[in-house]
């Protein structure tokens, strides 16, 4: 469905500063449905991989493909299109509008589809109920707590049914329990809808719902392990790369594995 090829991205090289190469001809394949994970230490490119991902910046070089269709020949109001079209984004910093409350944020991209605003309230307020936000839900971002805006932005990404959410750090936010409860929303939405979904995660716990994930360090890819059928298996192995691939302080006991 999307497909990266040698995508490349270097910042600066301008002014005397030296030029940081963030991702470096990076290669892959997204199939409808298909849950990726993302891991690797701070500042290894995952941000900028998925920015380019969602044709939110485009690579230095390299192509991006979408069912036959190159996203990197498309002028910036045709990817704006292709964006409202086909994906969701959940990030870190929530980017909500402050003038609307958590529930009216929510309705955003299906009021950009002209949608019915029926389906719009029926749509989000199941959605809601899904991930326990009845309390915040008529709130305003600034009276939300992070856990409350984060969960009302994750059903933004997803209410119009997108082919692809891109997610950096969903869970960033979040308790264990609403942990829980966003990642099982998004799997019910790629299993009811066909979504694929891209995450980026610190979280190994997290990476472990997904069905690979790939492992990143100075913009290259290093290794990808998949699951099997045992997720506490996928996990250990999760955890075996992090710390083999060191920058990462895990949390062991916090994850009730010590
Ligand atoms: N807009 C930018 N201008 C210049 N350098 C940048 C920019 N964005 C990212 N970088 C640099 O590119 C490298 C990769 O950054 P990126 O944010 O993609 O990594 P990351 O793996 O997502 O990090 P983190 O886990 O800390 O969010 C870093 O060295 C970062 O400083």
């Amino acid at each position: 469905m999307l497909e990266a090829r040698l995508l490349t991205k270097i910042y600066g090289g301008e002014g005397g500063m030296p030029p940081q190469r963030a991702v470096n001809g990076f290669h892959l394949s997204i199939h409808p449905g298909e849950w990726v994970g993302v891991m690797g230490p701070s500042g290894s490119g995952k941000t900028s991989l998925l920015r380019m991902l969602g044709t939110l910046d485009l690579p230095t070089s390299g192509e991006l493909w979408f069912r036959g269709r190159e996203l990197t020949a498309l002028s910036p109001e045709e990817r704006a299109h292709f964006r409202r079209c086909h994906l969701g984004f959940i990030f870190q910093d929530f980017r909500l509008l402050e003038a609307l409350t958590l529930r009216e944020n929510t309705w955003l991209p299906l009021v950009l589809a002209g949608e019915d605003p029926s389906v719009m309230q029926e749509r989000s307020d199941a959605m809601a109920a899904a991930l326990g936000l009845e309390n915040g839900w008529h709130r305003y971002p600034r009276h939300a707590s992070g856990g409350e805006k984060q969960r009302a932005a994750a059903i933004r990404a997803m209410i119009h049914r997108p082919d692809l959410v891109l997610a950096d750090e969903p869970t960033g936010n979040l308790d264990s329990k609403a942990s829980r409860a966003l990642l099982s929303a998004m799997d019910t939405l790629r299993q009811e809808y066909g979504s694929a979904i891209l995450m980026v995660t610190h979280d190994p716990v997290a990476a472990s719902r997904c069905e690979r994930v790939l492992f990143i360090r100075d913009g290259t890819l290093m290794t990808e392990i998949r699951r099997g059928e045992d997720r506490q298996d996928f996990l250990r192995r999760i955890l075996t790369v992090v710390s083999a691939m060191g920058g990462e302080r895990l949390d062991l006991e916090g994850m009730g594995l010590s």
